[in-house]
């Protein structure tokens, strides 16, 4: 298993992080942290709760300001010189307001806004691409609608759409399959994988072992810092995922496939005790 992705001078990256230490106030989540992803990647981050996966989107993003070290993207820009639009993100839809009054066509839109501009109104030009994005995702149907009226799966693809508008070369998204079921993770997974084979980078995070280790090509498993990282065959492994979440996941070979557990066991009242 190659430690990290292969480290080619021909190689171009989407991210580069060198020596990076990173937190909030007395609370250091990484510390000289590299990091390295080649443009073109689909990469999934894992790790339990509070490891810093969060804090590590918002260090590429530049939504947050390292304490020390290097973050570039696209080989050399400084991220947060990156222009504005150049990165789609979509956050942990756990953080936002469905009461907010905004249609699906509108949550699209608001992505225009991210380059700084002031003027409400949209070409015909851009209308066609909020349309084709819709129609892409399969969200047509529903451009219309109050964002508290659709479904969790149109959500994840109004906020899919809203980081797409500007044609990023980079995708950046926190915990896109959390809260929809499984049918659904797998339709976001497989769309994205669609993304990303039109040659846009994907970063994501996720609690869902098993949909990322059939969909994914390439899985960092993260807490506070890269334990392994590597294709999903190579990285789910007791020993690994021990060393990442401590003792309590098991993974099971079935039919080829990889299932990945939790090994404590659930008593009479399913609870974990
Ligand atoms: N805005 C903040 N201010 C202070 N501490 C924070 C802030 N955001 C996160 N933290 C702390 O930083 C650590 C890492 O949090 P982070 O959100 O990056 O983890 P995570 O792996 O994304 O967690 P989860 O899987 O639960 O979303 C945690 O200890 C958390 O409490």
């Amino acid at each position: 298993m190659p430690a990290t992705f292969p480290s080619d001078p021909q190689v171009h990256h989407a991210v580069k992080l060198t020596g990076v230490t990173a937190g909030y106030e007395h609370n250091i989540v990484f510390d000289n942290l590299s990091l390295e992803i080649a443009a073109g990647q689909f990469v999934g981050i894992v790790g339990p709760t509070a490891s810093g996966k969060t804090t590590l989107l918002k260090i590429i993003l530049g939504l947050h300001s390292a304490h020390a070290g290097k973050v570039q993207l696209h080989d050399s820009t400084p991220a947060n010189k990156v222009k504005p639009g150049a990165i789609g993100y979509v956050p942990q839809l756990g953080s936002v307001d469905w009461n907010f009054p905004v249609t699906v066509a509108e949550v699209i839109t608001m992505g225009l806004y991210t380059n700084g501009r002031i003027w409400p109104w949209l070409s015909g030009q851009e209308h066609a691409r909020v349309r084709d994005l819709a129609h892409r995702l399969n969200i047509d149907n529903c451009l219309q609608h109050h964002i508290s009226d659709i479904s969790g799966g149109q959500r994840q693809r109004a906020f899919l759409a809203r980081a797409l508008i500007n044609n990023p070369k980079l995708l950046i998204l926190d915990e896109p399959t959390s809260g929809v079921d499984i049918k659904t993770q797998h339709e976001v997974l497989h769309l994205l994988s669609d993304i990303n084979r039109e040659g846009i980078s994907i970063i994501l995070t996720t609690h869902d072992l098993n949909a990322v280790a059939s969909h994914l090509p390439w899985i960092i498993c993260f807490n506070r810092g890269i334990v392994a990282q590597g294709r999903p065959r190579d990285i789910f492994t007791n020993e690994i995922m021990t060393r990442t979440y401590g003792g309590d996941i098991v993974i099971v070979k079935y039919q080829g496939h990889l299932l990945i557990a939790n090994s404590t066991p659930l008593n009479f009242n399913g609870d974990n005790q």
